[in-house]
């Protein structure tokens, strides 16, 4: 699909990788909306890239606030023809610790923002999709691109609700891609290794720098404009559909 004048929705687009997003799609000529609750980020980012870019102030959990979200980039891009879902939070709880048991609330607020929210974004974003004039020769409608992590494949000790989390992105791209298919709407999966962002400033230093360091080349934090570029790459290639892509530098996380 080009870019060029497509109306463009990421969530969680206030900051980190959805930003890098945001920033290098509406460059491309896109008309961006920034989905995320943090009004003073998405505010800001909104005004420095100018008319093309709006922000809606959103939790992805809430079906009312994501159908108005999706009301407003629909009047402000005329259709919705690409969703990047970044917006998600982190969580570092050992099942057993002397802090006591994992509690039932923190694992279950992961799952809603992370997998949840990411779910009540792709429905109600595909039926907008869904309502759009076929592209090109291969009749293409919309593309989804969501954001799991390595941590569903290699969670480390404390990773169980988040790596549930993206574990149930990874699981729902294919099935979703499969049913979105004959509406010409393709569904990719992006998992990311270590990226410095504000997310993973919730790190204590020496576990980024441990992590860092794990990574085998470059040996190094990725930087959000490398999962920018992924998520261009994707929109632009058709044959891209129904698969998970980890962006990592071959780390495979060590236990802890
Ligand atoms: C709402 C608050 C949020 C807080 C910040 C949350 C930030 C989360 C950021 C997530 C970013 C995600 C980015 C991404 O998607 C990519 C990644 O996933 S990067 C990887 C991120 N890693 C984590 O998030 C790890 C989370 N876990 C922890 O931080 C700690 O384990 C935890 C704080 C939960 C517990 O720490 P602590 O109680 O201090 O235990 P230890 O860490 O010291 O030890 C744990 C356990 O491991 C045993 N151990 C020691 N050495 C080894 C070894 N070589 N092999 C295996 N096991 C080892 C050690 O004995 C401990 O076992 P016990 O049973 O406790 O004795
Ligand atoms: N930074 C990293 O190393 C990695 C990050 N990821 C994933 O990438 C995505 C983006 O993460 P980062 O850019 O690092 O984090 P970030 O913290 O910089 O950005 C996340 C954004 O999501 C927003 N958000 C959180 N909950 C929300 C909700 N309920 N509704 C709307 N917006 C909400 C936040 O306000 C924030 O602006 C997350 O899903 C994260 O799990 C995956 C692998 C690695």
């Amino acid at each position: 699909m080009h870019i060029a004048n497509k109306g463009v929705i990421v969530t969680g687009g206030a900051s980190g990788l959805g930003a890098a997003c945001v920033r290098l799609l509406t460059e491309a000529g896109a008309r961006t909306t920034i989905i995320d609750f943090n009004t003073e980020t998405g505010t800001a980012l909104a005004n420095e890239l100018g008319e093309a870019c709006i922000f809606v102030k959103t939790d992805v959990t809430k079906e009312e606030e994501v159908q108005a979200a999706l009301q407003a980039a629909h009047a402000h891009s005329g259709e919705i023809n690409i969703l990047i879902n970044c917006a998600g939070i982190g969580v570092a709880e050992k099942i057993l610790s002397k802090r006591g048991i994992h509690t039932l609330a923190s694992f279950s607020k992961v799952i809603s923002v992370n997998l949840i929210g990411t779910f009540n974004v792709i429905r109600l974003a595909s039926a907008l999709m869904a309502e759009n004039q076929p592209e090109g020769e291969d009749g293409e409608r919309g593309v989804i691109i969501n954001t799991a992590s390595v941590a569903a494949f290699d969670g480390q000790i404390g990773q169980a609700a988040y790596s549930a989390s993206k574990g149930g992105i990874v699981g729902m791209t294919l099935p979703i891609a499969r049913e979105l298919a004959s509406l010409g709407i393709r569904v990719v999966t992006i998992a990311p290794g270590i990226f410095d962002t504000p997310l993973m400033a919730g790190l204590p230093e020496a576990a980024r720098v441990s992590l860092g360091q794990q990574v085998p080349f470059p040996s190094r934090l990725g930087r959000p404009d490398e999962y920018a570029s992924l998520a261009k790459h994707i929109i632009e290639n058709t044959m891209l559909n129904g698969e998970t892509i980890r962006l990592d530098g071959a780390i495979r996380m060590s236990s802890h």
